[in-house]
C-alpha cells in the first residue's frame, strides 16, 4: 500500500501514525467485541482517537472510516457501515490500563510503522495476558517471506526487499503450552509447527536488531556479538517480525538496547513473546530478569534493554553483558 497525502501524521512524541494503524486498531476492537459479545473487554492498544476527534483530524478520520468499512464489506458484507464516530469509539476501546489481574488483550495495530511507511517489515500484533502472564499471541507480517530468510536474502545484514511476491506474507500464532506455528498470511490459522534453532556455533549464528538506529544501540549489540564469537553481520528488521524470525530459526538472537530514558510498551513485545517462548527461545531484560507484563501499559525498569535468543545464545549474551559491565569505569 502506498500512503497518500493526509494518510500519515506525527504523534506528540514525533513518532509516525497512519490510517492503517488506526484502521487496524478499530478492526481488531470490532472483531474482539463480536467474538465475545456481552462480555467485558479489556484491550491495551497503542493508538487513541484524541487527535482524530479534533477538527484538524476530521479528514483523516473520514479516510480511516472508509478503509474500515471497505475491509468490513469484504469479510462481513451483511454488517451495516460504521459512522466516523463509531470508528473513533472503536479506536478508543484500546485505552485499557491492563494489569496483573484477569484477561487483557494487548494490541499493536501496526508495529514498525516506520517500516510500513518505508515498505520494509511491519507486523500486526495481538497478544493476550491472563493474570499478568502472556497466554497467547498472533503476529501478522505481510512483508515477511514464508520461507526462512537466509544469507542470500541479506544485503549487508539488511533483509533485501526483493522477496518473491508469491511467497511473501507470514502469520505466526502460539498459545501457552500448545506450541508455535507459522503459515501464509492469508491461509487461515497457521499449521506448520516451528522451533528456534539452538544448534549453531556462534560463528554461524545471526543476530537481529531494529532497522532504526534511533530505537536501539547498534554499537553495543556489535560489541556483545563479538564477545560471544558472532561473525555474521546483523539482520536489521523493523517490528516484531524479528520475534517471528527467531521462532522459526532464521536468526538466533534479537538484541534491543534503547536510550536509557525510553520506556518500553507492552504491546511492542506481548504477541512476539508468546511465540518465541512456545518456539523454545528465552527472553529477559539485559540483566536476565523476566519481562513483567503485569504493571500496566509500560514495562517497569528494564536494566538497559531486552535480549531474546535461543537458550545457549541467551546464556552466552548474559555472561557477555556482565563482563562488559564489569569492565566499564565505575562512577565515583
Ligand atoms: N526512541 C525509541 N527507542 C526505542 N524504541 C522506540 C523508540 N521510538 C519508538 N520506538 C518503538 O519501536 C517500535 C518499533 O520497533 P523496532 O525498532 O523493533 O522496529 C515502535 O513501535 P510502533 O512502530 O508500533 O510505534 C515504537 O514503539
Ligand atoms: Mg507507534
Ligand atoms: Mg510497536
Ligand atoms: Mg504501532
Amino acid at each position: 500500500m502506498q500512503l497518500k497525502h493526509g494518510e500519515k501524521t506525527d504523534k506528540e512524541d514525533d513518532s509516525p501514525v497512519t490510517v492503517a494503524d488506526y484502521g487496524a486498531q478499530a478492526l481488531v476492537a470490532w472483531s474482539l467485541r463480536r467474538a465475545f459479545p456481552g462480555q467485558p473487554l479489556s484491550l491495551v492498544a497503542e493508538e487513541d482517537a484524541v487527535d482524530l476527534r479534533e477538527p484538524s483530524g476530521a479528514a483523516m478520520l473520514d479516510r480511516i472510516t472508509s478503509l474500515v468499512n471497505e475491509a468490513l464489506a469484504i469479510e462481513h458484507p451483511q454488517v451495516a457501515r460504521l459512522s466516523s464516530a463509531e470508528v473513533a469509539d472503536l479506536v478508543d476501546v484500546g485505552c485499557s490500563e491492563g494489569g496483573g489481574v484477569g484477561r487483557h488483550w494487548v494490541l499493536d495495530p501496526i508495529d514498525g510503522t516506520r517500516g510500513f511507511v518505508g515498505q520494509r517489515q511491519y507486523a500486526v500484533c495481538l497478544g493476550l495476558l491472563q493474570d499478568g502472564q502472556v497466554a497467547l499471541g498472533v503476529l501478522g507480517c505481510p512483508n515477511l517471506p514464508q520461507y526462512a530468510i537466509t544469507d542470500a536474502d541479506c544485503d549487508e545484514g539488511q533483509a533485501a526487499r526483493s522477496f518473491s511476491e508469491e511467497s511473501v506474507g507470514t502469520i505466526f500464532a502460539a498459545s501457552k503450552g500448545q506450541g508455535a506455528y507459522a503459515g501464509p498470511v492469508f491461509g487461515g490459522m497457521p499449521t506448520q509447527r516451528i522451533h528456534c534453532n539452538d544448534s549453531l556455533p556462534p560463528s554461524q549464528v545471526r543476530y537481529m536488531e531494529s532497522f532504526e538506529k534511533r530505537h536501539s544501540n547498534h554499537g553495543l549489540a556489535l560489541q556483545i556479538g563479538a564477545e560471544i564469537g558472532v561473525e555474521l553481520p546483523s539482520l536489521k528488521l523493523d517490528s516484531q517480525a524479528k520475534y517471528g524470525a527467531l521462532s522459526r530459526g532464521d536468526a538466533s538472537i534479537f538484541m534491543r538496547f534503547p536510550d536509557a530514558a525510553y520506556r518500553e510498551k507492552i504491546w511492542d513485545h506481548c504477541a512476539g513473546v508468546a511465540i518465541i517462548e512456545e518456539a523454545g527461545a528465552v527472553i529477559t531484560d539485559a540483566l536476565g530478569n523476566p519481562l513483567d507484563f503485569s504493571q500496566g501499559r509500560f514495562f517497569p525498569y528494564l536494566n538497559g534493554g531486552i535480549v531474546a535468543a535461543t537458550p545457549s545464545m541467551h546464556r552466552a549474551i548474559m555472561a557477555a553483558i556482565r563482563k562488559i559491565r564489569e569492565l566499564e569505569p565505575k562512577e565515583e
